[in-house]
């Protein structure tokens, strides 16, 4: 069967046909088949380099040949035990070792749960109940989180079935502007448990913090007594080996991780100041739990890619993500087109917008139908982004110097065809 009929049926059987919205694009979406390296290939036999990367997590690239073998060797010797694996001290003790504010370390299922379970955090430490966000923003599909949000959220805003007592208490401001947020902790600062941030915003495309801008956040957040928390899921372990908060030298006091720390199987953590992270229970008061929480696959998975991950193989990637930059705003100028090409590290996105984007207002603007044209051709071309505006385009150390080639000429090639049209 084809994409196109196991679409129709799986509409039937599950809400949009997906098992979540972003991956839902018209008139349907390819149906994978397998994947290796830098490439995936769906069911109708089409190949394509993959700069969706499962949306993040696979900086090693699809089925990474000591993940594989890790994972078969676990999954003989059991994948849940219900009890501590000297695993788990290994994977918290190389977080440790790498995150410069990790002192401590509590695993979860996913992102979603990890920035819940922050937050919570956040809160019980300091008895206070706001928390500030920042507009387009994503940090996972919970209650309170889902104000002004990024991913998905951006096409599908203002979620039903959250309590307006709920996110009454999460504040957001504009990202880059150090006026908005200052007047906001002005007024309301003693009532702030934390600020949440994602360091660099990779559910709007790819924007970056403005110089300063982030030790200008730790400076405030110290001087009401907030927490910082960096939601590194996106940012952790790709940036650097320490995350954003190493690449940038600006140290939160709490963070939290998922995508790459799994090795390609789910996953989530928190990490933190020991004198926050011990008000988890069972020492603390601050609830926090999960049935699969540790689970012995994901670790031996997140163990087996950290291994992959020094400061070598960053720099690599890195290099191969300023040179892709450089090559795809040479190609767009000698087109005449006046697009943004946003990105930092292993990370990209072009906005169809004329104006620089620095912000969710900004990253609004960008024409998202032109956008869809874009993905479009670009399937056409053997290339696979997520089909958003709002997301954002990774590598992986699986890309080759041809496949980068490759996906240089297929973006030259679609834009020059949607701007035929
Ligand atoms: C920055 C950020 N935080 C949190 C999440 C939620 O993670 P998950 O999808 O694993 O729940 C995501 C992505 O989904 C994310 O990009
Ligand atoms: N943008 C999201 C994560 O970073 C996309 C993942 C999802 O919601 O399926």
């Amino acid at each position: 069967m084809y994409s196109e009929e196991l679409f129709k049926i799986s509409k039937e059987n599950m809400p949009g046909g997906v098992s979540s919205p972003v991956r839902a694009y018209k008139p349907y979406p390819f149906f994978a088949k397998q994947a290796s390296g830098s490439k995936i290939t769906d069911i109708d036999g089409k190949t394509y380099i993959d700069h969706c990367l499962g949306y993040g997590p696979l900086i090693l690239g699809h089925a990474n040949p000591k993940i594989v073998e890790a994972i078969t060797d676990q999954a003989q010797k059991g994948t849940l035990y219900g009890v501590p694996t000297e695993n788990e001290i290994k994977l918290s003790q190389e977080i440790i070792n790498r995150v410069p504010c990790a002192d401590m370390v509590r695993f979860c299922n996913s992102g979603t749960e990890a920035t819940m379970s922050a937050i919570r955090l956040a809160r019980g430490y300091t008895g206070r109940d706001k928390i500030v966000k920042f507009e387009g923003t994503y940090h996972g599909a919970h209650d309170y989180v889902l104000v002004k949000s990024g991913s998905g959220a951006a096409t599908h805003p203002d979620s039903k079935g959250i309590p307006e007592s709920t996110t009454q208490n999460t504040l957001s401001v504009p990202f880059n502007d150090e006026e908005a947020l200052k007047e906001l902790i002005e007024e309301e600062g003693n009532n702030i448990a934390c600020i949440i941030m994602e360091v660099v915003m990779g559910n709007v495309g790819c924007i970056k913090p403005k110089k300063g801008y982030l030790d200008f956040i730790r400076k405030l957040t110290i001087d009401y007594g907030i927490i910082l928390i960096f939601d590194e899921v996106i940012t952790g372990f790709r940036l650097s080996s320490g995350g954003a908060q190493e690449y940038f030298g600006v140290t939160p006091d709490i963070c939290t991780f998922a995508k790459i720390l799994g090795g390609g199987l789910p996953i989530g953590a928190i990490a933190g100041k020991q004198k926050i992270m011990e008000l988890f229970a069972p020492n603390g008061p601050v609830y926090q739990a999960g049935t699969f929480s540790g689970n012995p696959l994901s670790i031996r998975a997140g163990i087996t890619a950290l291994e992959q991950l020094d400061k070598s193989f960053y720099d690599t990637l890195n290099k191969k993500g300023n040179l892709l930059r450089l090559r795809l705003k040479d190609n767009i100028e000698d087109l005449g087109l006046n697009l943004q090409v946003n990105g930092i590290g292993s990370m990209f996105q072009i906005y169809f917008n004329p104006e620089p984007v620095t912000n969710y207002t900004e990253a609004k603007k960008s024409d998202s139908d032109l956008f869809t044209d874009y993905f479009h051709e670009l399937l056409k071309n053997g290339v696979f982004i997520a089909p958003s505006q709002f997301e954002c385009c990774f590598l992986s150390g699986a890309h080759s110097d041809e496949d980068l080639e490759k996906t240089s000429y297929a973006i030259e090639k679609s834009l020059k065809t949607i701007y035929q049209k």
